[in-house]
């Protein structure tokens, strides 16, 4: 395990320390892992730059991840072929995604579950997902299928929206008793997307993800649901709000799904209203940056060195160098907001905003993992006195959230082709000194 944030802290992981003493103690073959588990449709993203025309003689809804029929697969894939259209094809899929740059930040084991072609042909589509995955994420315990993992045409148009159009394949067939419990009762997350949900009468996945969720929620493992995309929000928020509320305990969302089950245009206001169902939750909000909003006991509450901020509830940030807890293990709750605003001010030319909401919540992941590693091999530490959820202070993860999705606006892929550099170029040596 890389850890994140700042590497020269009293409590970053001794196993580096110079120390015989706590090198004896604790040596690298006997440190236990701690890894964390995520369910996604398993599909490739065939990016192509389209015009409108494009979108509506296909029946697309501008900026919608919709599922669309066989036929019209077809029609779309020849015409992307003909008209030479086609940007790049890559492994894709909002939870490979994430599990993906987990283990690129974190250097360490995730597990993705899903599907995968039994019988893999040399340049398929299953071929080019594997290919394209970090050997850090674990695919062992991927279901086979007799047939075709998904396509997600990834369309952007002249104003650099994206509309996602999805040929299923078999991606939905992930069947309950694919679900290892023991795998998720021994995970540090379960990470799922709305998505999984949306599913047809002969699929298997919403299923199996509840199967999974139920087997998390009983093993007090903390289950992360990423919102996808507001369409599919606003269908039911009612339902939504009910599943978050019963079975969810970290919230990640964009501005407008915020809004969608919150009814809160303000982002800050709909994290605040989420912190009614959930302990912890992230709302990106474009080039605004990003909210992060979650519990800290009374007694453990630390104030901000930063100014205080002004926004719809005064001084939000007043204790962002807290370490967020779950609710439920605080004697006096009290809701903690940070907000950052996109790393250096946001890149100078963004190649493809694709997946930065992604690329911030396995930042965030990094950050829980971190503390289960470091809990379950130095117990005694003085960090543990604080039962918290994550390992570093809500500004902490929120700034290095930010900066992974820096990262990903100035390249092409939703994936991290390498993890974050040691040293940031552009903070003097003092900041690695203190
Ligand atoms: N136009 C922008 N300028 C600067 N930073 C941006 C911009 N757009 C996004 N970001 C950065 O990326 C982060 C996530 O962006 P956004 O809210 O667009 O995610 P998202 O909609 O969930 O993305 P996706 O669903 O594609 O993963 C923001 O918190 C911010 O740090
Ligand atoms: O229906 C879906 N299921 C799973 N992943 C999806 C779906 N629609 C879009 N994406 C994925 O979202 C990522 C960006 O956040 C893209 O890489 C795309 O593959």
């Amino acid at each position: 395990m890389k850890f994140p944030g700042r590497r020269r802290h009293k409590h970053y992981f001794p196993v580096e320390d110079k120390d015989p003493l706590t090198k004896q103690l604790i040596s690298a073959n006997s440190l236990k892992r701690s890894y964390i588990v995520g369910i996604d449709q398993i599909v490739v993203d065939i990016e192509a730059k389209v015009d409108s025309s494009f979108l509506t003689k296909f029946g697309l809804h501008r900026g919608m991840s919709q599922v669309i029929d066989d036929e019209t697969t077809q029609a779309l894939y020849q015409e992307l072929q003909d008209k030479n259209l086609v940007d790049y094809e890559f492994a894709g899929g909002t939870i490979g995604n994430t599990m993906h740059n987990y283990s690129v930040l974190a250097d360490d084991r995730s597990v993705l579950l899903g599907v995968m072609s039994e019988n893999i042909k040399i340049g398929s589509y299953a071929y080019r997902f594997i290919s394209n995955t970090s050997s850090r994420v674990d695919l062992g315990y991927l279901q086979g299928v007799d047939g075709p993992i998904g396509r997600c045409f990834t369309l952007i148009d002249e104003s650099g929206e994206r509309t996602f159009a999805i040929s299923p394949g078999l991606m939905n067939r992930l069947r309950p008793e694919s679900i290892d419990e023991d795998l998720i009762a021994g995970s540090a997350a379960l990470v799922i997307s709305s998505y999984l949900m949306r599913t047809e009468k002969e699929d298997t996945m919403t299923q199996a993800a509840i199967k999974a969720v139920k087997c998390a929620n009983k093993a007090g493992v903390p289950v992360v649901l990423t919102l996808g995309t507001k369409f599919l929000i606003e269908q039911d928020p009612v339902w939504w709000q009910t599943f978050v509320a019963e079975h969810v305990d970290i919230l990640a969302m964009n501005e407008e799904e915020g809004f969608a089950i919150t009814g809160f245009e303000d982002p800050l206001l709909a994290a605040n209203k989420a912190l009614d169902w959930v302990d912890m939750v992230i709302c990106t909000a474009g080039a605004q940056g990003m909210f992060l909003g979650g519990y800290i006991d009374e007694c453990w509450k630390r104030h901000t060195k930063h100014a205080l901020m002004p926004g719809a509830i005064t001084d939000f940030n007043q204790y962002e160098y807290s370490r967020a807890m779950k609710r439920i293990d605080c004697e006096t709750p009290i809701k903690a907001f940070t907000h950052s605003a996109p790393y250096m001010g946001g890149p100078d030319a963004i190649k493809n905003t694709n997946g930065a909401g992604d690329g911030a919540l396995a930042a965030v992941l990094h950050d829980l993992s971190s503390n289960v590693y470091h809990k379950l091999n130095v117990p005694n530490s003085s960090k543990h006195q604080q039962k918290a959820l994550t390992y570093s202070s809500l500004s902490q993860i929120s700034k290095y959230a930010n900066r992974v999705s820096y990262e990903v606006l100035v390249q092409h892929s939703p994936r991290l082709s390498r993890g974050l550099p040691e040293r940031e170029a552009c903070l003097d040596q003092a900041h690695w000194e203190q």
